[in-house]
């Protein structure tokens, strides 16, 4: 195993620091120019890196240096000082920049992890008495029946061999054959004398024997005769078993899993095409360093290691394959993963015991929790080195993508349930592909549908532009607020429980929602509405979880995906797919939810958003039984707290108003024409006059949030204030906002 030395690298650097000094004294050195160009012909070894250091000798050489005489051949030779004038940072810098390591391991400060680690050896101990238990009557108490009559004659012939010194023989045999006759009678004399001892032993032991099992047969109690014979049996039956048939098999056969070492790790790494490693391999190098041992990590192996040069970990992700067939194993097991607190080219190389598919289905955290407070994060699932992952719901919007069967409703099921189990929240559910994957939570839904009927594809848009309509009342609701009780003009805990302020969290689930995005009729203004929502929600308590197995450009409107902050990606067949769900880049930056096996890999997806980079998870599993029973406390909660509402009370709730309202159409109209900018609060002022249900309270700001989704530009705008003064503020040119109409018009025309 190779590390870092780091006394070494003191020395080095000590060493260095005293060169430099010396070379401050004695002024630049010369540099002596065969050994300059033999440097330059070995940094043309293909193999080299492409550090600035080598491109150094195409570099114009710097004026006043004694070399810029001798280089008349116009050879560009190396400039650089040949000693460093600085060494870096000092001993104590490197010693404060350095990383500590746990204390106590997080298994045992995790009391969840302790929890799953006792729960597992309660199980493990419980499956092997259970094994064993089934066992004694049917398999080892006859075994011991038969074998005992062997064990008796052994147990027999064992006493006689001792009591005739039988062990002594071969040395007196050998001592007679040689013929020294005085150790000879020496050892006969020797044997006499135990032999009369042994006898005199073994016949009280016989007797004392033979009146015991006299005793017991005739005249004991027959419990005793019962515990009496059971022992013998065990014992004898024990002593008889052949030296190679055990009494019992094994409960639990370890599956043996070859430490991961680092010759192993160096030579996959050679074998997976990256150039640098592969030539410093072939010369008999590591290419690779790794920057701690290898240490046992969950139930896997952890190498941290340093690329070469110029090698990022995306490269070794893109070679993942090839890297699991270097390891020889499976390709659920193998994980790079990059250091969020290192630099490009650290690679957290996670080599599991077993295949992550194989894993079975995780168990939920809160399969049985009475209640969740939707403002914590959602337990989602786990990452493959077994660590738990989870995913903060509040202020974010998720989308979830992949190709068909791979665990897309599975997923959303998972975060439907966290937010259920908190009664303050008011759940939206959609699924528009009508197998009744959501029906457990009906009982919970304040609008509830199950469809792919244009019907149900219209409720859902219905909902959608009811959600607008909320977004902008709650925006006004929230404005009106004092600094102190909402100082960054968020639903906070607090604010969402006050009730009568009507902010309580809501979340809204549209599963298969390309076939709402993508519906000839409602899909393009479902879209707008949504791509509203994602923008101006968030800080009001809206959140929308959406799930799709089309992430294409038609059904999935690119204002979704591009501004969603919580992303899921499930196998997906394709770059396109890959990155219309995970964001522009993934696929190239090696974040590929292409790798997945289909239906292999069913639950297993990047999960980008929750955490500082993207993280392999697996989610858990929630089959029908578990869903329905936490559909049950959730009710159960809701009852109790008095926020059932809507399609759970089997209320009627209210359809969509369609466009009642159109916000530009609103505005066009109190702005006329006549007037070329106008201020954004006056624009509110005559809003809330001509729709007070809708539009009371605004203020400026409201209608600069409201129109950026529109991309209407806000800009400076000068005009004159009610007392007369001149003065500049925030408005817009009424040409823009005719434009925009225009130009959505002839898209509503065109759809
Ligand atoms: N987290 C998981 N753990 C184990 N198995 C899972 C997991 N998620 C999904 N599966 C398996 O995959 C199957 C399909 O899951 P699910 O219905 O969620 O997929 P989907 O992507 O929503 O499919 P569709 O696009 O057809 O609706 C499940 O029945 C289950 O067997």
């Amino acid at each position: 195993m190779k590390h870092p030395d780091d006394e070494n690298e003191l020395f080095n650097r000590l060493e260095a620091d005293m060169a430099a000094d010396r070379s401050a004294d004695a002024g630049a050195d010369v540099v002596d120019l065969d050994k300059a160009r033999s440097a330059r012909t070995e940094s043309a070894d293909p193999s080299a890196d492409g550090s600035p250091d080598a491109s150094a000798d195409s570099q114009p050489l710097a004026s006043g240096n004694p070399l810029t005489d001798a280089s008349v051949d116009s050879e560009a030779v190396r400039v650089d000082v040949m000693v460093p004038t600085q060494s870096g940072p000092g001993l104590l810098d490197r010693i404060k920049g350095s990383k500590r390591l746990d204390v106590i391991p997080v298994w045992m400060k995790s009391g969840a992890e302790f929890k799953d680690a006792a729960g597992w050896i309660a199980g493990h101990v419980g499956h092997t008495v259970a094994f064993h238990a089934v066992r004694v009557p049917f398999l080892y108490a006859p075994k011991l029946v038969v074998r005992a009559p062997r064990g008796v004659v052994n147990t027999l012939g064992k006493v006689g061999r001792w009591a005739v010194d039988a062990e002594g023989e071969p040395l007196r045999q050998a001592e007679a054959r040689r013929e020294n006759s005085e150790l000879y009678l020496k050892l006969s004399k020797q044997r006499d004398r135990r032999v009369r001892l042994r006898m005199l032993l073994t016949a009280v032991g016989g007797l004392g024997s033979l009146v015991a099992v006299l005793y017991l047969v005739y005249g004991a109690q027959p419990l005793t005769q019962i515990i009496a014979a059971a022992a013998a049996v065990l014992g004898f039956g024990w002593v008889g078993a052949p030296a190679d048939a055990p009494l019992s098999t094994r409960a639990v056969i370890k599956t043996e899993v070859q430490k991961l070492t680092s010759d192993i790790v160096v030579k996959a790494m050679a074998s997976i095409g990256i150039g640098q490693i592969a030539s410093a391999v072939a010369k008999g190098q590591d290419g690779i360093k790794f920057a701690a041992p290898i240490t046992r990590e969950g139930p896997g192996w952890r190498a941290d290691i340093d690329l070469p040069l110029g090698v990022t970990v995306a490269d070794v992700a893109d070679r993942r394959a090839r890297l699991a067939s270097g390891l020889r194993r499976p390709l659920g097991c193998v994980w790079p993963d990059a250091d969020p607190n290192e630099h490009e080219g650290r690679l957290i190389l996670w080599v599991g015991d077993r295949d992550l598919s194989k894993t079975g289905n995780v168990k939920w955290q809160l399969v049985n929790a009475a209640r969740h407070d939707i403002f914590k994060r959602i337990p989602f699932g786990i990452d493959p080195r077994g660590r738990a992952q989870s995913v903060p719901m509040i202020q974010h919007n998720a989308l979830i993508g992949s190709l068909p069967g791979q665990g897309k409703t599975s997923s959303v099921r998972v975060l439907a349930c966290g937010a259920a189990l908190d009664p303050s929240v008011e759940l939206w559910l959609h699924e528009n592909k009508g197998t009744g994957d959501l029906d457990s939570l009906e009982c919970v839904s304040h609008r509830f549908v199950s469809g792919i009927d244009d019907e149900s594809v219209k409720y859902a848009a219905d909902s959608l532009a009811l959600l607008r309509e909320e977004v902008m009342r709650r925006a006004a609701a929230i404005k009106k607020l004092p600094r102190d009780l909402c100082p960054d003009k968020r639903v906070t805990r607090q604010i969402a429980d006050k009730r009568s302020l009507k902010l309580w969290p809501l979340l809204a689930v549209f599963d298969e929602c390309q076939n709402v995005f993508a519906h000839p009729k409602y899909g393009r203004q479902a879209g707008e509405d949504a791509e509203f929502i994602i923008k101006l929600g968030r800080a009001l308590g809206v959140m929308l979880v959406l799930a799709t197995q089309r992430p294409d450009k038609d059904s999935l409107p690119t204002g979704i995906s591009g501004n969603v902050s919580i992303r899921f990606c499930l196998k997906v067949a394709g770059q396109v797919e890959n990155d219309m769900i995970l964001g522009t880049s993934s696929y190239k930056n090696g974040v590929r939810a292409t790798q997945f096996r289909p239906e292999i890999d069913a639950g297993n997806g990047y999960l980008k958003g929750a955490t500082t980079l993207p993280v392999v998870v697996r989610t858990a599993y929630l089959d029908d039984p578990a869903t329905n029973a936490i559909a049950q406390r959730a009710l159960a909660l809701r009852k109790a707290e008095g926020t059932l509402s809507g399609h759970a009370l089997g209320e009627d709730t209210e359809q969509a108003k369609g466009p009642s309202y159109d916000l530009l159409a609103d505005i066009a109209a109190v702005v006329p024409e006549s007037e070329e900018r106008v201020w954004n609060e006056r624009i509110a002022l005559r809003l809330a006059e001509l729709r007070p249900e809708v539009y009371g309270g605004w203020k400026g700001e409201n209608v600069t949030s409201a129109l950026k989704p529109h991309s209407i530009k806000t800009r400076d705008v000068a005009g004159t204030s009610d007392d007369g003064a001149r003065t500049t503020r925030r408005g817009i040119v009424r040409a823009d906002l005719t434009k925009t109409i225009a130009e959505r018009d002839k898209n509503r025309g065109a759809a």
